[in-house]
């Protein structure tokens, strides 16, 4: 759409009450939502039933009856709203979440649009409407982008453009149809904007860490430039912790400069392993990554000291969590006791007097947060939201950088057994191979020496794993085996069968070589096929 067009689109507001003050509008929506909102891959619910919404804050984009050039257009609503899910058993973190939801209003959906519809409302002032999801309709999204360019407020829509800087008109749309927590929308290949649809009251992470990383001119996250909030203080849970971020505003999307061209961690790691090729010289590239960006954190934002009651409630923390995990998936419960061993190793050393350096950290890094620019093969990191399903007061706290560590080597984990050699001798090998260099990487580039800290990286990485069990059984059941392969490695061998095979390589149980010792990554191994990634010049 043309500049002209949409900014008449944007002005083609009528003077009169809006439909988002009309009493019936929720009521009306109820049921469709009903049936669409758990549909969603955002949906953090999953399993429980939605009762019903409540309305948290409404505004209206674009008239519902507007007109451009005379013919009708379709209207934009802005919503967030509260999902009822009562009468749970285990209290999840994301009981009765708030939801951002972005509607079209048409008279009728075009065909190219039919996989966006939520339904037409029987009653309520959109009665006879239809209703869709905005965020998938190129139009309403290159409208959306429109209003974001001028900074201002719309009600309690709040829009903000970083200073000194030009945001480009009139682009092209293209939603995001890739597998993700929230929705992203790309810009003519220039942005892309990430529309959050868990509303939490505080500044997200996502926002609050590249803005921090950009003022500090660390060149490895995209920076953000524009972005929208909302001041509304809707009903509070106490999954979302204390009353006093009720006041704090809701981030609900942030525009960044879009990659053009390049490939996510992820994706390059499936292709390594379908060629059978060395991974090495991209994670230890990546582990400078990862180092410089924690060294940039460390600086711009607080740090402190974890001591020995710091380390007890990190410790407890993780068995609660291991907990309800196992409440949630049986899988688990026969290696509760031997798992929970790793963070009483925590317990024990903050009773000895040792001390860990707490900073902001990525909070949930993994291959597909990591992406290698199309030229000098650079790589970034993105998404800094940290585990969704983690209360927003928790994913803002510090902790130690190892845990973002820690992490990572899960992903190589999942890559070599999700990957086309399915988990085989060879691709565990692989994946053995790529957290060494990525380990190595990460202490040259400054950071902590994971070898250094090994009973820190093992209470990390079980926590991660059981993370994964309870995410995986939530989303994907069908990969629940990758973590449970980690699961049982981790928690060592079962003193009633003996050792677990796999457990010759674990880094962390003390039965194998130790990984992190390992000879050099670039020197060859007949076993690899020779890859040669483009260097990270930086
Ligand atoms: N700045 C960017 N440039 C290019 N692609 C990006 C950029 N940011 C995100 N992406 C792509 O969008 C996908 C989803 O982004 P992400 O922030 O991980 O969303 P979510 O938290 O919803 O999973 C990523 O996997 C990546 O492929
Ligand atoms: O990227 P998100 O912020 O949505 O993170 C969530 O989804 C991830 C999967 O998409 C999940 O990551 C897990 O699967 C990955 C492979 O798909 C793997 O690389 C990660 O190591 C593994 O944890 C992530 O945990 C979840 O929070």
């Amino acid at each position: 759409m043309s500049e002209t067009a949409s900014t008449r689109a944007l002005q083609g507001r009528h003077h009169r009450p809006s439909v988002t003050t009309a009493p019936g509008l929720l009521p009306s929506l109820d049921p469709l939502l009903r049936e669409w909102v758990p549909r969603q891959r955002w949906f953090a619910g999953k399993g429980r039933p939605v009762t019903g919404f409540d309305l948290v804050a409404a505004a209206e984009l674009l008239p519902v009856d507007g007109t451009v050039d005379g013919a009708a257009a379709p209207g934009l609503l802005h919503l967030l709203v509260r999902a009822r899910q009562p009468g749970s058993q285990v209290r999840a973190p994301e009981d009765d979440d708030c939801y951002q939801l972005l509607l079209g209003v048409h008279g009728t959906l075009p065909p190219r649009l039919a996989h966006a519809l939520i339904g037409r409302p029987d009653g309520g002032p959109l009665a006879g409407r239809t209703v869709y999801d905005a965020l998938l309709d190129p139009r309403l999204c290159t409208l959306l982008l429109e209003r974001l360019r001028v900074p201002g407020q719309l009600g309690a829509l709040r829009f903000t453009v970083e200073p000194e800087t030009s945001l480009a008109s009139g682009l092209t749309a293209r939603p995001l149809t890739t597998e993700q927590s929230n929705t992203s929308v790309v810009f003519g290949d220039a942005y892309i904007l990430k529309v959050f649809r868990r509303a939490s009251p505080g500044l997200n992470p996502d926002l609050e860490l590249p803005l921090a990383l950009a003022r500090a001119k660390c060149s490895r996250v995209p920076p953000p430039v524009a972005w929208f909030e909302s001041d509304a203080a809707g009903p509070v849970t106490a999954a979302e912790g204390p009353r006093h971020h009720a006041a704090e505003p809701i981030t609900l999307g942030v525009l960044t400069p879009f990659l053009d061209g390049a490939a996510d961690g992820w994706q390059l790691a499936l292709n390594a392993l379908s060629v059978r090729a060395d991974f090495t010289g991209s994670a230890r590239a990546l582990g400078h990554a990862t180092a410089e960006v924690h060294t940039a954190l460390a600086e711009a934002l607080p740090t402190t000291e974890l001591r020995r009651t710091h380390l007890e409630l990190i410790a407890a923390g993780m068995a609660e969590r291991l907990d309800a995990a196992a409440r949630a998936v049986p899988a688990l419960r026969p290696y509760r006791t031997r798992l929970r061993t790793a963070f009483h190793a925590l317990t024990t050393l903050g009773r000895d007097g040792r001390t860990f350096a707490a900073q902001r950290i990525h909070g949930d890094l993994h291959l597909g947060q990591t992406l290698r620019s199309a030229g000098e093969g650079r790589w970034s990191v993105i998404d800094f939201e940290g585990e969704p399903a983690r209360p927003l007061a928790e994913r803002r706290d510090v902790q130690p950088a190892v845990r973002d560590v820690a992490a990572m080597l899960r992903s190589f984990d999942y890559a070599a057994r999700s990957g086309p050699g399915g988990g085989d001798a060879w691709s565990l090998e692989w994946a053995r191979r790529a957290r060494t260099a990525f380990c190595r990487g990460y202490a040259e580039a400054g950071g902590l020496d994971p070898d250094s800290v090994p009973e820190l990286m093992r209470a990390y990485e079980t926590d991660k794993a059981v993370y994964e069990v309870l995410y995986e059984a939530r989303h994907r059941p069908d990969w629940l085996p990758i973590p449970m392969a980690a699961v049982r490695r981790l928690a060592g061998p079962d003193p009633r069968l003996g050792t677990d095979p796999e457990l010759t390589t674990d880094p962390h149980v003390g039965a194998g070589p130790d990984p992190y010792a390992e000879a050099d990554p670039e020197e060859g191994d007949s076993s690899f096929t020779t890859y040669a990634p483009p260097e990270d010049r930086t």
